[in-house]
């Protein structure tokens, strides 16, 4: 049983869009969609948080209604200026023993890797999907020449959902909150607090997170072939 915290409250400026990117749409539905049906089939989800920004909270309204998609199972919520606070306004919410934490900017996101990570969340607090490096991976120095090659076995890149037990996440982001540290994903704020052992599941390569405009074009192949 857990719930889940949806993200859309960025801005998307890293994709050239003249408006939030979540709200990209690939066959007439908007990138944040794709996450949300997944998370709606799923029996044992319990409570989908949506976090919104406030200005573009009416359109997910609206794409609700027009979709006739049932809003029992959802909760809105106004994101922060960062992804960790929108993380920390959605987590104010969480009534689950488990959450799991995703980009609305990832669309790829599919049951069978939610399967995976419930099966390890029997015996872990912390899970996060991620794919392991494929290419020879150098270390950079600040003038952009190469220092050394470091090892790929030991590298993974990180990618959403990642899922936690909610009392530890609530309170780790509680304290990097009052420590002001601030992180990319919410595994490194487990990590800071170092309060739990962070299990790695391996997610997709089509799990992209649309960032960049040239993610825009990737992401809708992917759609439009049904990844
Ligand atoms: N204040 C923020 C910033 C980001 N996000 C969400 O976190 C995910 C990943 O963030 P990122 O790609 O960094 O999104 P943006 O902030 O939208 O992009 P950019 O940095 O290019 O402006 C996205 O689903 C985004 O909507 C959020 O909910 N609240
Ligand atoms: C959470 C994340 O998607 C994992 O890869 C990523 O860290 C978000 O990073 P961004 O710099 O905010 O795009």
């Amino acid at each position: 049983m857990y719930d889940a915290i949806i993200l859309l409250a960025g801005s998307g400026q890293r994709s050239g869009l003249s408006y939030n990117k979540v709200f990209y749409e690939v066959n007439e539905k908007p990138l944040y969609a794709y996450s949300l049906d997944v998370f709606l089939q799923d029996k044992d989800c319990k409570n989908i948080i949506f976090v919104c920004r406030a200005e573009d909270t009416d359109i997910v309204l609206d794409y609700f209604e027009e979709q006739s998609i049932d809003k029992q199972k959802v909760e809105f919520v106004v994101g922060g200026l960062t992804r960790q606070e929108s993380v920390l306004n959605g987590l104010k919410k969480v009534k689950a023993e488990f959450v799991f934490i995703h980009d609305g900017a990832r669309p790829c996101i599919n049951l069978e890797l939610i399967e995976r990570m419930k099966k390890e969340l029997v015996y872990e607090k912390a899970v996060i999907a991620g794919i392991k490096a494929t290419d020879t991976l150098k270390l950079i120095d600040a003038f952009g020449d190469v220092d050394k090659t470091i090892d790929r076995e030991k590298v993974v890149q990180a990618q959403t959902p990642q899922a936690f037990n909610s009392d530890l996440i609530i309170k780790a982001y509680e304290v990097a909150a009052s420590e002001k540290f601030v992180a990319t994903d919410c595994a490194s704020v487990v990590e800071y607090v170092n309060s739990a052992r962070i299990e790695f599941v391996e997610g997709s390569r089509w799990n992209i997170k649309v960032t960049t405009a040239d993610d825009l074009d990737v992401i809708t192949y992917l759609l439009s072939k049904g990844e």
